[in-house]
């Protein structure tokens, strides 16, 4: 199978590159089920990359719906190891702007009904989470963006997305106590990605497009659907510049991260006691380190 180094998540309102060249779709099944659709291999600045739609390209999946797993799975078969993903969110203060671009360094959970780990059935990991999104990458992308000196747009480097379950958006008084806590933006679906894509050593960064104040701020509507589809029209085009020049730099500079080997202390089960059948559902994950127990 063809080796991929990066990949592409679209969320709501970006279901394709336009810019991608020699494209090829990939239908894969994972241990986990199919995700979300098939994946779109093409190359982006000469570098090869896999672009998936989050949501499916008609957006047919809710966010508690989503096969995270499949999907955090599939990239790691082509061989990704940096995911760049890209997310709508809603911005909770005042100074971040619907329009505005962050890139997120923290994450605070308010799901409830996900499955956020491939461990378990035999076998326990913890890994280190401190740290949930990429630096490295982070800094590439913020890069990225600050190159293009995009109109109208401010880059917000740093933030916490907080992650709620969904589907319906916030009651105000969710929103304020969020606000409360220092959240930046508002989303329903970045953290479970990147836990996963922790626990299969992907380095995992996040450009998170604004499209609204929620429904916190005294001066703006409430949000709606409407509002974050108007928005991101204009958000999707920035997105796909970013991600362009995010590609083009990566590529170029490929950074090392501690979430490539973020499985190397977090294993607490012996492998030669994994049920066998665990083992081959995770094989992906644990080969490199069954050769080192050996
Ligand atoms: C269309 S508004 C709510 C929807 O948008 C965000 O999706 P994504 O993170 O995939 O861009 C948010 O998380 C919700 O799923
Ligand atoms: N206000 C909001 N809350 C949750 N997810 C969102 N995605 C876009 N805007 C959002």
């Amino acid at each position: 199978m063809t080796t991929v180094k990066i990949g592409i998540i679209g969320g709501s309102g970006l279901y394709k590159m336009d810019a991608l060249k020699d494209v090829r779709e990939v239908s894969l099944d994972t241990p986990f089920g199919s995700p979300s659709d098939a994946l779109i291999l093409g190359t982006l600045e000469g570098t090869e990359v896999a672009f998936l739609a989050r949501h499916g390209r008609g957006h047919h999946f809710l966010p508690t719906e989503l096969p995270f797993r499949a999907n955090i799975h599939a990239l790691k078969q082509l061989g990704v190891e940096y995911i760049i993903s890209a997310s709508a969110v809603g911005s909770l203060k005042a100074e971040v702007k619907p329009l505005d671009l962050v890139i997120p360094d923290q994450f605070i959970d308010r799901t409830k009904e996900r499955i956020a780990t491939f461990f378990g059935e035999g076998i326990v990991a913890h890994v280190a989470f401190g740290d949930p999104i990429c630096p490295q990458l982070a800094n590439i992308l913020g890069d990225a963006v600050a190159s293009l000196n995009l109109p109208e747009v401010t880059l917000h480097r740093g933030g916490t997305y907080l992650c709620m379950e969904g589907p319906a958006f916030s009651t105000k008084a969710e929103s304020n106590l969020y606000r409360s806590w220092g959240a930046t933006v508002i989303g329903m679906t970045n953290l479970t990605e990147a836990k996963l894509a922790r626990e299969a050593e992907i380095a995992y960064a996040t450009l998170a497009l604004v499209t609204d104040y929620d429904c916190w701020h005294p001066d703006h509507d409430h949000v709606t659907v409407e509002m974050v589809i108007k928005n991101l029209h204009h958000n999707a085009i920035n997105a796909q510049k970013v991600i362009q020049e995010t590609v083009r730099r990566l590529a170029a500079n490929p950074p090392v991260s501690a979430a490539h080997s973020a499985l190397k202390y977090a294993i607490l089960t012996r492998l030669d006691s994994v049920p066998v059948a665990t083992k081959e559902k995770l094989a992906l994950f644990l080969k490199k380190y069954e050769e080192v127990e050996k």
